[in-house]
């Protein structure tokens, strides 16, 4: 949608100066952005994105970066976050916080197949094993607790049908999150909001992960929930198909086999991803900040998953 704050190719000469990328010879604003203003980067070193934080502070950037950084480092196809000659992933770029990533290649698949979501469910896992010994803690800020204090501000705005859904959905996941097989599950750095739109295929090959800015530590079955409610669903009805479901789990069960406690937990957490982008669906919709710059997403897509998955059994966790 927008670039929020203009760069020159003066100013990225300038920037350059700091990185090892040698001099810039171009540079693109990208319009799809919603959040940040970021820009297609081509250096004598080839291409690269430029992000410059709109919302993120200096502070809160390091666990998003760093993490980025591990995963590259490990073979997880992600944008690996260039240092400058200092050591810095984040530098100052006018006044506001700024990294440079690698391009990845591609396009988003917005019409996935079984084979797409087989390449996500296992580079997924790939992720979650290769977070494991990350440095950095920060928890899902868009986790239980934030739920709790989203719930009152979003309530007042619905109908009495959706109010009883979402009291009812709350004391349900907070019983949830107190039950022994929640506990005992798998956790480590989770990507948190992998939807279609953030990962890049050049045809059925996975380019990459990106858009790490929802990023926590939290259970490893959330971030696989999350995926398959937007990746395995018709979108017009929140419908699981089997197909791809089978395929996403399958992938990631061979790489990061599911324990007995995920098995358990499946149908559950697919309600808890559902719910989670719900909320968050509302609270930008009926509490605008000022200082964001968002374009809310439909709500009701993830009131129809929420309750779809409620009444109908996912497809297992194991085949
Ligand atoms: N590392 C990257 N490699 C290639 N394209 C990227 C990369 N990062 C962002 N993009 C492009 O920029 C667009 C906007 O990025 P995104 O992270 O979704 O922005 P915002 O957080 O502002 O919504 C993406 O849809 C993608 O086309
Ligand atoms: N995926 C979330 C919103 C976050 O948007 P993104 O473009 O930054 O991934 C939703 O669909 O509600």
């Amino acid at each position: 949608m927008a670039v929020f704050t203009a760069v020159t190719l003066d100013d990225l000469t300038l920037l350059l100066k700091k990185f090892p990328l040698g001099n810039a010879i171009d540079i693109k604003g990208i319009s799809s952005g919603i959040e940040n203003s970021n820009f297609f980067i081509d250096t004598e070193r080839g291409e690269y994105v430029l992000t410059i934080f709109e919302n993120l502070s200096f502070a809160q950037l390091p666990f998003y970066l760093q993490l980025m950084r591990h995963l590259a480092d490990r073979g997880v196809l992600v944008p690996a976050p260039v240092p400058d000659e200092a050591g810095e992933l984040v530098v100052p770029l006018h006044g506001k916080p700024a990294a440079i990533v690698s391009k990845l290649e591609g396009g988003s698949q917005m019409a996935p197949q079984p084979v797409h979501c087989a390449a996500v469910g296992a580079m997924q896992a790939k992720m979650h094993l290769a977070g494991r010994d990350f440095a950095l803690q920060q928890p899902n800020l868009r986790g239980l607790d934030w739920w709790n204090d989203t719930t009152p501000l979003v309530l007042p705005f619905l109908d009495e049908h959706n109010a009883h859904l979402l009291r009812a959905e709350m004391h349900f996941q907070s019983a949830f999150a107190a039950c022994d097989h929640y506990h005992r599950l798998g956790r480590g750095p989770i990507h948190a909001d992998l939807f279609r739109n953030n990962v890049m295929f050049v045809g059925e090959r996975l380019t990459g992960f990106f858009d790490f800015y929802f990023a926590g530590c939290d259970t490893w079955l959330f971030d696989v929930a999350v995926t398959v409610n937007d990746w395995c669903i018709d979108v017009a009805s929140g419908v699981l198909d089997a197909a791809r479901v089978r395929a996403l789990v399958d992938a990631y069960h061979a790489v990061r086999p599911f324990t007995a406690d995920e098995q358990a937990a499946w149908q559950p957490m697919l309600r808890a991803a559902a719910l989670r982008f719900w909320l968050s669906r509302l609270y930008d919709l009926y509490v605008p900040r000022e200082a964001e710059m968002l374009t809310p997403h439909d709500p009701t897509h993830f009131e129809r998953i929420l309750r779809e998955r409620i009444a109908t059994p996912a497809p297992g966790l194991i085949a």
